[in-house]
């Protein structure tokens, strides 16, 4: 009998049973037995591969959950720790993960992100040292990775390349804030040959007719942006959400996640009894790694945060 693993090994405690071993792995945030299949020793444990988004959010649906999905900028405060942290985010239950690429001229980003993305490209990150990181560790995630970035970093790499660089790496999904509607189709036909969900984003200032044009046009889920403005954690969140969730839902029945501002149980526990199959949250994260006095402790307060907001969500 098997069990699908549900986080990244920190620890293997080795219970010595004549012919079969019991593994019992305890990760930053649960414990879980993982098997009771026989093993060599020390054999290398396999890992069911990751869903897309659709399907994690259909899984999630049948079962009356509703998707955490944090975001972090790679590389801030270094690769390494961002490796440590799509861990932790993975074994605190994150549904998906949305991984930022740090660009020069953040536009819709508040003050949070964009001092992330600027250490984080002076430490010298860049886009093939993130995908080689995803590479090594996508397949240790049991939750789908997004990666978040601008649509000039794309142009200037080359959509063809991109695409393939991003679907190798092990990513899902793709998050392009930016990109116009009319500009997505030749990418959304590139994201699709290479397996990968192209997420668009609808605001609370998009005409009815064109929201309902991106909702068509997103894969994956919908990107439902909670306020006009920049990314940042807000004392609240907006209850024009309620209304906005209504006429997409009237619209489609893909599923949409709600971003911006999000930072306390007390605002996911809102967005979710709106309607929401998904909350995004990003600067609260962010800023607790990257203004943390180590990367220990940004991880550990990293930790407790993605548990709070997780234990908050139905
Ligand atoms: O940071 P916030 O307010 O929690 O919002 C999510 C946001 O971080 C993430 O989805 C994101 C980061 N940069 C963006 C730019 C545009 C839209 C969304 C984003």
């Amino acid at each position: 009998m098997a069990f699908t693993l549900k986080s990244t090994p920190t620890s293997f405690v080795h219970l010595k049973k004549p012919e079969t071993h019991l593994f019992l792995r305890f990760a930053s945030c649960k414990s879980t037995v993982v098997s009771t299949r026989r093993f060599a020793p020390m054999a290398a444990l396999t890992i069911a591969p990751t869903l897309g988004l659709s399907d994690t959010f259909s899984n999630l649906r049948k079962q009356g959950k509703v998707a955490f999905i944090p975001y972090i900028t790679a590389g801030d405060p270094d690769l390494s720790t961002t490796a440590e942290a799509l861990k932790v985010l993975d074994s605190c239950g994150s549904d998906i993960i949305e991984l930022g690429v740090p660009y020069s001229d953040p536009l819709a980003d508040g003050p949070v992100i964009q001092a992330a993305a600027t250490r984080s490209l002076a430490r010298g990150t860049n886009f093939d040292a993130i995908t080689s990181m995803l590479k090594e560790v996508a397949p240790q995630l049991t939750c789908p990775i997004a990666l978040f970035t601008y649509y000039n970093p794309i142009l200037k790499r080359g959509i063809e390349k991109f695409m393939f660089t991003v679907k190798d790496s092990g990513v899902k999904g793709l998050v392009v804030p930016d990109v116009p509607l009319e500009e997505s189709e030749l990418l959304r036909k590139e994201a699709f040959k290479n397996n990968i969900e192209l997420v668009l984003l609808t605001t609370p200032t998009t005409p009815v007719e064109r929201m309902k044009a991106i909702v068509e046009a997103s894969e994956g889920f919908v990107y439902l942006v909670s306020s006009v403005g920049v990314t940042g954690a807000r004392a609240s969140v907006s209850d024009r959400v309620q209304t906005l969730l209504q006429d997409i839902k009237e619209a489609t029945t893909k599923p949409v996640a709600v971003g911006f501002g999000i930072s306390k149980p007390e605002h996911v526990k809102q967005v979710a009894r709106w309607g929401a199959d998904g909350v995004i949250v990003g600067s609260a994260m962010v800023k607790l790694l990257g203004e943390a006095k180590s990367p220990e402790e940004g991880l550990k307060e990293l930790e407790n945060l993605a548990k709070s907001l997780k234990s908050a969500l139905p």
